[in-house]
């Protein structure tokens, strides 16, 4: 069994992350998880942070001259921009006076509608929104998308597996149906600005975030992610807690802002006659085929062999900057929201921490299936599996 925690705020001195269950035997650097890192914070329509903070990577943790041991894996990402939020994040007391002052100047008690900013304080007792939104704060996917690095080497590494993503919808722009990138094409989806794979939706995309910008609003949209290589009979159907799709729709709503999560043409599904609707098989010498793949490669929960397809659907982001309707909860007054500085849209970034919360779930359902200390001991126990099917 795969386990991975996060720790760290958005603005603390460093994000902690930890992956335990990890055979011995992957080849994963600090250069490697960096370069994650940098696709994640690609993107038309993200915020000025982006620009000068920088992701400071450092395995403290379960990896020898770039190989894994098989203990758990321990990555920091150092926050660069640290020194400036020392007093107002310390981890130890600092002068109360010094912190009222702060506060004073940048009051933080108009929570932003759609953020996690009311419930939290509601539910955690605080008078003002600093330690909901720092947790909150969808920083912390970075080190998610470490922990996704050193999952999809593990998958590659001991099943050939790639796994990638690309945005097919960013607010009302939407890329043509069915043209899904294969894994070399995945330089080629990130060299659009947001990350779109069909060149004149790219273009479009862009313009409407400018457009959206510059109207003070912000956006959102569908990112898909798609696995190449995978072998029939990750998951089960045996039960719910145990299929696949419940997994992956459940790793992919726990993304901030993620609201829909679909498993192939999803929703479309639904709408159409089953003769429509399922993938036909066909035999032949080359072993068994699904005419198409609206299943997105999964049946009962488990992998099928076909690609496989889930997409995940992001609400526009809540710091907007013309400023919603709130309430001031310190004075109980009607004021305006929250905003300081924000992304006018994340949907390109979300799409490399879908990849990577995807990779983490395949890589348990992988170790659940073949199991191996050693990444050739997966590697063997997947051959042993393909070659004694009964059933091609
Ligand atoms: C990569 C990424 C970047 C985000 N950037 C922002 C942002 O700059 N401003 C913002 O208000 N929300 C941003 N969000 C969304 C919030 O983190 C999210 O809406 C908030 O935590 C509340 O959670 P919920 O939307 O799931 O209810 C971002 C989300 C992701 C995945
Ligand atoms: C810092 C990141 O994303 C942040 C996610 C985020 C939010 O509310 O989720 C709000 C913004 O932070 P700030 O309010 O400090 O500008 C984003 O920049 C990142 O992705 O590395």
């Amino acid at each position: 069994m795969l386990r991975w925690l996060t720790a760290g705020e958005s603005h603390g001195p460093a994000l902690t992350a930890i992956v335990e269950g990890l055979p011995a035997g992957v080849r994963v650097t600090s250069d490697d998880i960096a370069e994650a890192l940098r696709r994640r914070r690609l993107g038309h329509g993200r915020g000025a942070r982006m620009k000068f903070e920088q992701d400071k990577v450092t395995i403290l943790g379960g990896v020898r001259h770039g190989v894994t041991q098989g203990g758990p894996v321990a990555i920091q990402v150092g926050n660069t921009e640290w020194p400036k939020w020392e007093t107002v994040m310390s981890a130890d007391p600092v002068d109360p006076d010094v912190l009222a002052a702060q506060a004073r100047n940048a009051p933080l008690s108009q929570p932003r509608p759609g953020h996690a900013d009311l419930v939290g304080m509601q539910k955690y007792g605080f008078d003002d929104a600093r330690p909901v939104l720092e947790r909150a704060s969808a920083r912390e996917t970075a080190a998610r998308v470490a922990l996704g690095e050193v999952a999809k080497a593990f998958l590659k590494q001991a099943l050939g597996v790639d796994v990638l993503s690309h945005v097919v919808a960013l607010g009302e722009v939407s890329a043509p149906a069915g043209v899904l990138p294969e894994p070399d094409d995945l330089a080629a989806v990130d060299e659009s600005p947001v990350r779109c794979f069909d060149a004149e939706a790219s273009a479009e995309m862009v313009a409407h975030i400018d457009e959206v910008k510059k109207a003070g609003d912000t956006l959102g949209g569908v990112v898909e992610v798609l696995a190449y290589g995978l072998p029939p009979g990750l998951g089960s159907h045996v039960h719910w807690d145990r299929r696949l799709d419940s997994r992956l729709a459940g790793i992919l709503m726990g993304i901030q802002a993620i609201k829909g999560v679909a498993v192939g043409d999803g929703f479309e599904t639904a709408r159409r006659p089953g003769s429509r609707a399922h993938d036909e098989i066909d035999g032949g010498p080359e072993g068994l085929r699904r005419r198409t793949n609206r299943a997105g490669g999964v049946e009962g929960g488990m992998t099928t062999g076909e690609v496989l397809r889930v997409s995940a659907a992001m609400k526009p982001i809540s710091t907007v900057p013309k400023r919603l309707d709130t309430v001031d909860v310190k004075t109980g007054e009607p004021a305006k929201a929250i905003n300081q500085r924000s992304d006018v849209t994340a949907v390109p970034a979300a799409g490399v921490v879908a990849e990577a919360m995807v990779a983490l779930v395949l890589a348990d359902a992988a170790l659940e299936k073949f199991g191996g200390d050693s990444v050739e001991e997966t590697a063997r126990n997947l051959r042993g599996y393909l070659s004694s099917l009964t059933i091609k």
